[in-house]
């Protein structure tokens, strides 16, 4: 993974009045696994559908390794494609659906034969070449099609939700291979999802897509720990957020009041930040430390509403005043549940780094 070899560069898509895609840039590496993570109408399909050349954008240009694409047409970038429904062909068998591709590209019989061996072997499918689509499970066609979309070595694979017909286990054994494949090939990979845990696992960076633009890029941690907006805070990962009032801000950094007493110092803020102004303040329920009160804390007080029980982890929803709530998540055994009950007056506590506030 080193230079960008693939621009996409202000690219803007309308379709009659509806502006589906406004102004999205992005600079892509070789061997990179970059996920459109978004809300359903956010953009992502139609960015995606532009690289493979299937819609002309309004504006704007993509560029691989300097030369622009937008005057190739589709069949001829060189690009794979594995879509939710970009099926196979169910006339053809296994075998004759990875060679496809090799045989319009005029490989010869004996390229083809070990070619599509080699897909085989790759998606672990030894064994299915003869059998039709119709024989085989939703996975397992899922598998064809990414050997197919991988067997004349594209520098490109675009993958549009491929994997939102199959159930929960399946998908993550799935993802797992697509992992692995994109470790053993280095091919580039730009993938679209909605689903923020498929996104964390399979990629190296995540674009947030909201309202035809990118909101924020970065790897999942980035992300996770810096959301540059409510949106991306609210996108990736689990939070809450709770009225604060902003005392002071310098330097990115914010002095809140939380009611009427409890201060906190050196939150980062974001947005147009106005002393003396309502802002929201992000928290993350595994990042609060949650104490017994003995009335002396430097934390915010609170109520336990409810305690439920999730297996590795044990949910506490908080009451911190008449009309707020705060979720606080804790491992299962942690010596801060044993003995709580509904009602029980806690301490809730949180480190600077691990807050955020919007404005
Ligand atoms: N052919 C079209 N004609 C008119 N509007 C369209 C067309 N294709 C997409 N749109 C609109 O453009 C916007 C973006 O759509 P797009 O499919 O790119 O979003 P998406 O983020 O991929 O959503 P999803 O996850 O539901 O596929 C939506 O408001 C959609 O209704």
């Amino acid at each position: 993974m080193s230079e960008s070899f693939l621009k996409i560069k202000g690219i803007r898509k309308e379709y009659g009045p509806v502006v589906a895609v406004h102004d999205v840039n992005l600079d892509v590496r070789r061997g990179e696994f970059l996920t459109f993570l978004g809300p359903s109408g956010s953009g992502k399909s139609t960015t995606l559908y532009i690289l493979a050349g299937f819609e002309n954008p309004t504006k704007g240009d993509i560029l691989l390794n300097g030369r622009t694409l937008l005057s190739t047409p589709s069949h001829k970038r060189n690009i794979g494609m594995v879509f939710q429904r970009y099926t196979l062909f169910p006339h053809l068998t296994v075998g004759e659906n990875i060679a496809f591709p090799l045989k319009v590209r005029r490989k010869s019989k004996a390229e083809v034969d070990s070619r599509v061996r080699e897909m085989l072997r790759l998606v672990r499918l030894e064994g299915f070449e003869d059998r039709k689509p119709a024989q085989m499970s939703g996975g397992q066609q899922q598998r064809v099609a990414l050997a197919r979309a991988l067997a004349y070595d594209p520098p490109v694979l675009l993958m549009d939700e491929p994997l939102s017909a199959l159930d929960k286990k399946l998908r993550e054994e799935i993802q797992h291979e697509i992992r692995r494949i994109h470790q053993q090939t280095e091919v580039t990979i730009l993938y679209v999802t909605h689903d923020q845990e498929e996104a964390l696992r399979l990629s190296d960076r995540i674009a947030v897509f909201s309202k035809g633009v990118i909101d924020q890029i970065g790897t999942g941690p980035e992300l996770y720990a810096n959301p540059r907006t409510r949106f991306v805070a609210e996108f990736i990962g689990d939070s809450d957020f709770i009225s604060c009032h902003l005392l002071s801000s310098d330097n990115g950094q914010a002095t809140i009041s939380l009611g009427d007493k409890a201060i906190f110092e050196r939150i980062p803020v974001h947005g147009q930040a106005a002393t003396g102004r309502k802002a929201a303040l992000m928290l993350r329920p595994e990042r609060i430390r949650l104490g017994r009160s003995n009335g002396a804390g430097k934390g915010l007080s609170a109520t336990v509403n409810d305690i439920t029980f999730l297996g590795n982890n044990v949910h506490v929803t908080t009451q911190i005043s008449a009309n707020e709530t705060l979720s606080v998540r804790l491992p299962f055994g942690h010596e801060a549940i044993s003995g709580l009950s509904r009602g029980d007056h806690v301490n809730l506590e949180f480190d600077p780094g691990a807050a955020h506030v919007f404005c």
